[in-house]
């Protein structure tokens, strides 16, 4: 069987100690001959905040057009201090390092990647024994994401950078995402070509290309080359493919609970996500008798590809997955095992995980007197409104559990009948009936204080059994200017990806006071951005204040509601998470039944020791 889990032991977060002792000038790339680049890269004369992105190893294009482009990022984040240098110092042995990255939700990893990325050098000098010559020739960086927003978001921002620097302007960003069926956009502009993929690895333009795994996996295989055992073809997968980023990993490894019953992991095993297939297809299923790292995996590439694996919830579970079950990160080969290698060397783990971001980040702004406000101040309040049939509303009671439902633990019976239930009703809900409708008193709860509290942009996170355009619908029949997540596909939707610097600090001032005063008037009228969690992780709305939470059957886990909740609070900003349940006794008796969710969100609250905050409701 394919899958086991064996934790790992977890590293200490916190500080990273990294000895980079090579120098740039490796035997695996060259960077770009312009005159800017090639300045030493840790002797920027610059006076601007923007030098220490240089200290950090980016290259001088990159920091200038990232001070183009995104003028308010003024100072890196501790996470990117950690990350860039790691991506882009080789270890002692002169090749890149694997990078397994864990930090907050909005602590600019993603950003941080997109930035190290760009500064990789473009092409790789390979000597070839068939011509008897060096080669140069371009590099390829693959980046896979879980959902095509979030590679729109990636495409967005490198195009942006790109083009704000004539250095970078060579680049080559191409998107590989599957087209909506229901949209009229034609597929192939969304999923690219093979042959478009091929030849942007070919020509001597570097290219980017953010991918999301099913697209990727079909784009290969609709190809007539030769196939990898994995079915993949060799000469796409093989070509100067340089790095490859694996950001949200956890979501697209989708690994069953360490709890999960054979049953589970069976059909786990029979269904292995699209982004193993990808990996065992670069890097090589894992073999049982040693490691197979130098061979460069099942294709054959020469140098292995750098890989970087990110998400704010790389837990022990799937890290332990990845070291253990794969062969995907670099492992010191037989010849080379000894005292001088250390795995460390060969894999940077970063953890940036409950650090007290704000003050870390406001920290890190402090240095600069041009510090945006949305860097100052700001923490996520966190609340709970209980809904009833009839619609009258009121806080979630977090005593109640405690003082009437003292713990019991169900005897086996009633395990059994708790878990026909939930079955059940996770069947309704699956169900094309009118049991995938949001009840219509939580829509309408929610359309009142979305009217009371936000000052120009939130996002709504629905069930992924709710069809989103009949929510919105819904919304916009009571007023609201609703909408769905499409920043793929509508104009409207890319612009909220970006907001410049004054943009985000009004907003986030708005979120400390968040109903429109007469002194904080909004220029536009408030939207509604509706998704669910699937489409949503990792996206980044700057100007977005309040996060909406519809039902329980949203968040499954707690990773479940850190991603949700991660859309706000980021880079120290403020902002408002409220999740609506269904009111009813949350009792035994009731479960499956609307009061069970107010216990749900009780436990969810305690585990991740959050302490609700009141919100003001109207009528009471
Ligand atoms: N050094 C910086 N200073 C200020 N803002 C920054 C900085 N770096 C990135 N940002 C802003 O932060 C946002 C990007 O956050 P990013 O998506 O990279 O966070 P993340 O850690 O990947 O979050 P998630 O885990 O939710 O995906 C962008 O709006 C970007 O403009």
């Amino acid at each position: 069987m394919h899958f086991l889990v064996l934790p790992l032991q977890p590293r200490s977060s916190g500080s990273l100690r990294l000895s980079f002792l090579a120098t740039s000038s490796s035997r695996y790339g060259v960077r770009p001959k312009h005159p800017s680049t090639s300045a030493p890269r840790y002797s920027s004369t610059s006076t601007s905040g923007f030098s220490e992105f240089q200290h950090l190893g980016l290259t001088s294009a990159v920091v200038e057009s990232l001070e183009a482009a995104f003028p308010h990022i003024k100072t890196p984040s501790v996470c990117q201090k950690g990350l860039i240098p790691a991506v882009l110092e080789p270890s002692s042995q002169g090749a890149p390092r694997d990078v397994l990255l864990r930090g907050d939700t909005g602590s600019g990893k993603s950003f941080g990647l997109a930035l190290a990325l760009l500064s990789k050098p473009q092409q790789l000098k390979s000597y070839s024994p068939k011509t008897r010559k060096t080669e140069t020739k371009s590099q390829t960086q693959l980046i896979i994401v879980p959902h095509r927003e979030l590679a729109y978001q990636y495409q967005h921002w490198l195009k942006i950078l790109t083009s704000s620097s004539p250095e970078l302007k060579d680049y080559g960003i191409q998107l590989c995402i599957r087209g909506d069926p229901n949209h009229p956009l034609p597929r192939h502009l969304l999923l690219g070509t093979p042959e478009a993929l091929l030849r942007s690895s070919k020509t001597v333009r570097p290219s980017i290309v953010v991918a999301t795994p099913p697209a990727l996996v079909e784009l290969l295989q609709s190809s007539k080359a030769e196939r990898t055992r994995d079915g993949l073809p060799l000469n796409h997968l093989a070509l100067n493919i340089s790095t490859v980023l694996v950001d949200e990993v956890d979501a697209m490894l989708a690994l069953p609970p360490k709890d999960a019953s054979r049953k589970d992991l069976a059909a786990w095993d029979r269904h292995i996500p699209p982004v193993i297939q990808i990996l065992d297809g670069i890097y090589g299923k894992r073999r049982n008798d040693g490691y197979d790292d130098e061979r460069g995996g099942a294709v054959g590439l020469r140098p292995r590809p750098q890989l970087i694996i990110a998400s704010a919830t790389l837990n022990a579970h799937v890290r332990g997955y990845v070291f253990t079950q794969t062969n995907w990160l670099k492992r010191p080969s037989e010849e080379r095992q000894g005292r001088s290698v250390r795995e460390n060397d060969l894999v940077a783990r970063l953890e940036y995980a409950g650090a007290p971001l704000a003050s870390a980040e406001a920290g890190a702004a402090s240095n600069s007197s041009e510090a945006p406000k949305a860097l100052e101040d700001g923490a996520v309040r966190h609340s709970c409104v209980v809904v009833g049939e009839t619609g009258e509303s009121r806080n979630i009671d977090m005593i109640t559990e405690v003082e009437k439902e003292p713990f019991q633990p169900l005897s086996k019976t009633e395990k059994k009948r708790v878990k026909e239930e939930r079955e059940r009703r996770n069947e309704q809900l699956r169900s094309k009936s009118a049991a995938t409708k949001p009840p219509s008193n939580l829509i309408q709860a929610l359309a009142v204080q979305f009217a009371l509290d936000v000052p120009s942009l939130a996002l709504l996170v629905v069930p992924s059994t709710s069809s989103v355009r009949q929510i919105v619908e819904e919304f916009r029949e009571l007023g609201v200017e609703a909408e769905a997540v499409e920043l793929a596909e509508t104009a409207k939707g890319r612009t909220d990806l970006v907001a410049s610097a004054s943009q985000t600090s009004s907003a986030t001032s708005t979120t400390t006071s968040p109903t429109p005063t007469e002194e904080t008037p909004s220029a536009e009228t408030p939207r509604l951005l509706i998704s669910n969690l699937s489409n949503t992780r990792g996206l980044d709305f700057p100007s977005l204040t309040h996060v909406f939470v519809l039902g329980t059957d949203v968040v499954k886990t707690p990773s479940d509601y850190t991603h949700i909740a991660g859309r706000v609070g980021r880079f120290g900003k403020g902002g408002h998470v409220v999740t609506f349940v269904e009111d009813g006794p949350a009792t035994e008796e009731a479960v499956g039944g609307p009061g069970v969710d107010e216990g749900r969100m009780r436990r969810l609250y305690r585990k991740l020791d959050i302490d609700p905050t009141l919100v003001e409701i109207e009528g009471m």
